[in-house]
């Protein structure tokens, strides 16, 4: 009988798996393929930005110095964003200007229309300007040479929008990793194909740990359930392992006499990182890995497969995408009574939070166990309670926020 030599450390397992887990090569995408992918490289400014000084509102650009209320004005030229003026402004003289364009010669602000007699010919001032008065000045965003996009950083819309208007078309990345998940299990049934008979249960596993692996910014694809089958699991490991970066499966990983799935990867020749942490739920988690690819054998119950995703495949997918955040948003939180872990390995308990005066309170969503799938529907965080640790009221840990917790319905 295969048992555990040795249960591993939490943030043993979390270093092992990080270590095995080398950013994919880099390439560059058209900038709207760029979103959620990390940047591969710093991007610099080309140039100042905005690349000229221009009027921040519709109105008269002129020379302060002239402006004081009452005086009238001659227009002597426009100037609408794309199309500069052609001639400067003297004293007492003004170029009609629309938001966006540039700032002709001569003049240091513009007076919003709505500050004078209106669009004409000429205008009275109704009020007095200040130099610099609605001028959005060259270099005000980001200044030519400057980093302004750090390599790691996720990019988003506003990351985008700072690329384009350096006129980058495309940004250095590094591709996501295409994740494989399959379940195994001769209980399964497809959900949505038919009724269940006596001892099956549907697969969730598979459904759930794909969309993870969409969430964290993989491509994924769910390969199906193999039944507790040595020849069937081979089949399917083996197909799994020739175009994934990460394999993923459910279930068969644990000491029984059906738990074939450690074998057979490394029947496969996928060499054994660690099997078995120091961890509720999901004390039998297998990692390995066989060449580039990295092979994760989650155990069968549900919560545990979804929580070692959180807390195991996510980094490991964040770093192969070259995200300097590897990991969730993480808060300390308190609870309001002794919480202690009776066992013998780090405890994640599903919990929800509320903002209070002293910060975040956790309090359990209830029943803990490795099969209630409605506990992670409930959670806003999993807070990580360390081995054998009473902590006390009040007392601060660590918790892995998985939503906001302010959403409420
Ligand atoms: N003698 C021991 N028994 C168990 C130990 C142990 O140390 N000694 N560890 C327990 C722990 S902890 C866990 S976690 C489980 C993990 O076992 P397996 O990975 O081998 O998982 P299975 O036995 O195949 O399944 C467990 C449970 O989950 C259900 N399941 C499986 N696949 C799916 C799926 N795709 N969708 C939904 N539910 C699934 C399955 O029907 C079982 O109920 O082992 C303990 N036992
Ligand atoms: O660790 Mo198992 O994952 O308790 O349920």
């Amino acid at each position: 009988m295969q048992t555990f030599e040795r249960l591993m450390d939490y943030a043993e397992a979390e270093r092992l798996v990080l270590e095995n887990s080398p950013p994919l090569p880099e390439e560059r995408v058209p900038i709207p393929e760029a979103l959620g992918l990390a940047l591969a490289g710093d991007v610099r400014a080309c140039f100042d930005s905005p690349p000229f000084d221009n009027s921040a509102v519709d109105g008269y650009a002129l020379r302060s110095a002239d402006a004081e209320a009452g005086r009238v004005f001659r227009v002597v030229d426009e100037a609408p964003a794309g199309r500069p003026a052609a001639r400067g402004v003297g004293e007492g003289e003004a170029v009609k200007i629309f938001t966006g364009g540039v700032i002709p010669e001569g003049a240091d602000a513009v007076v919003m229309v709505e500050n004078t007699s209106g669009w004409s010919e000429e205008f009275e001032l109704k009020k007095e300007v200040s130099p610099g008065q609605n001028i959005r000045r060259r270099g005000e965003d980001v200044r030519e040479g400057e980093v302004i996009l750090r390599a790691g950083t996720e990019i988003g819309p506003y990351e985008i929008a700072l690329a384009a208007a350096q006129g980058h078309g495309s940004l250095p990345v590094r591709r996501r990793p295409q994740v494989v998940v399959l379940s195994t299990g001769s209980e399964l049934v497809e959900p949505g194909t038919r009724e269940l008979s006596p001892g099956e249960i549907y697969d969730s596993n598979s459904y759930a740990l794909v969309a993870q692996a969409l969430e964290a910014g993989a491509r994924a694809r769910r390969l199906y359930a193999a039944s507790d089958d040595a020849e069937r699991i081979r089949a399917a490991v083996g197909e799994a392992l020739e175009d994934a970066d990460v394999v993923i499966t459910s279930g068969g990983v644990s000491v029984g006499e059906k738990d074939l799935v450690k074998g057979t990867m490394q029947d496969l020749g996928v060499e054994q990182v660690f099997w078995g942490v120091k961890f509720k739920p999901g004390k039998p988690l297998f990692f390995g890995v066989r060449g580039e690819t990295l092979v994760f054998g989650l155990p069968g119950n549900p919560v545990s497969a979804m929580v070692c995703f959180e807390l195991f495949v996510r980094p490991a997918i964040f770093r192969m995408m070259g995200r300097v955040d590897r990991r969730r948003p993480r808060v300390r939180v308190y609870f309001e009574e002794d919480v202690k872990n009776r066992f013998g390995r780090m405890h994640a308990v599903r919990v929800t939070l509320e903002r209070t005066g002293r910060g975040w309170l956790a309090r359990s969503v209830g029943a803990q166990g490795s099969g209630i799938i409605s506990s992670l529907t409930k959670a806003d965080a999993i807070a990580l309670i360390g081995p054998g640790a009473e902590v006390r009221a009040g007392e601060e840990v660590e918790a892995v926020v998985l939503r906001d917790p302010e959403r409420r319905w």
